[in-house]
């Protein structure tokens, strides 16, 4: 069974050549990667505000539209998703002072 992540990462994937008029993912992608980000961002300074007043509701579902534009972000730049969790699970089990202290 697939988790949910992946399964939306291939909705987004599949959505590149929908109807942008039906499709919000579509909409986004026939923007271009700059507003993308640009979305992207925004969203996060949503979630960042509601983590500052301690909103936990709220924080939760601006949460979930980071993750959705991150996505749709990585997608606009030709990024899987499938990229993304290899990369994580390279630094699976090293912790980040360590991680951190390496580079210097
Ligand atoms: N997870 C999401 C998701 N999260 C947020 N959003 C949409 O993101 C939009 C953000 O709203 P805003 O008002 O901030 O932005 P906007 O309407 O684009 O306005 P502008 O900033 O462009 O002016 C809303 O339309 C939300 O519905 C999402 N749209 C889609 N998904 C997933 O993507 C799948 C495919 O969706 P479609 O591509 O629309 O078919 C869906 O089944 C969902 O699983």
């Amino acid at each position: 069974m697939t988790d949910v992540l992946t399964r939306l990462s291939e909705t987004i994937a599949a959505r590149a050549d929908a109807d942008p008029d039906s499709s919000h993912t579509a909409r986004m992608l026939s923007r271009g990667p700059e507003k993308c980000a640009e979305k992207f961002g925004e969203e996060a300074i949503e979630a960042i505000i509601e983590a500052a007043k301690g909103n936990t509701d709220k924080l939760t579902y601006e949460a979930a539209d980071v993750v959705y534009h991150l996505m749709v972000m990585l997608t606009a730049r030709g990024i899987a998703w499938a990229d993304v969790l290899t990369e994580l699970e390279r630094r699976e089990g090293t912790s980040g002072i360590a991680e951190k202290a390496s580079r210097t």
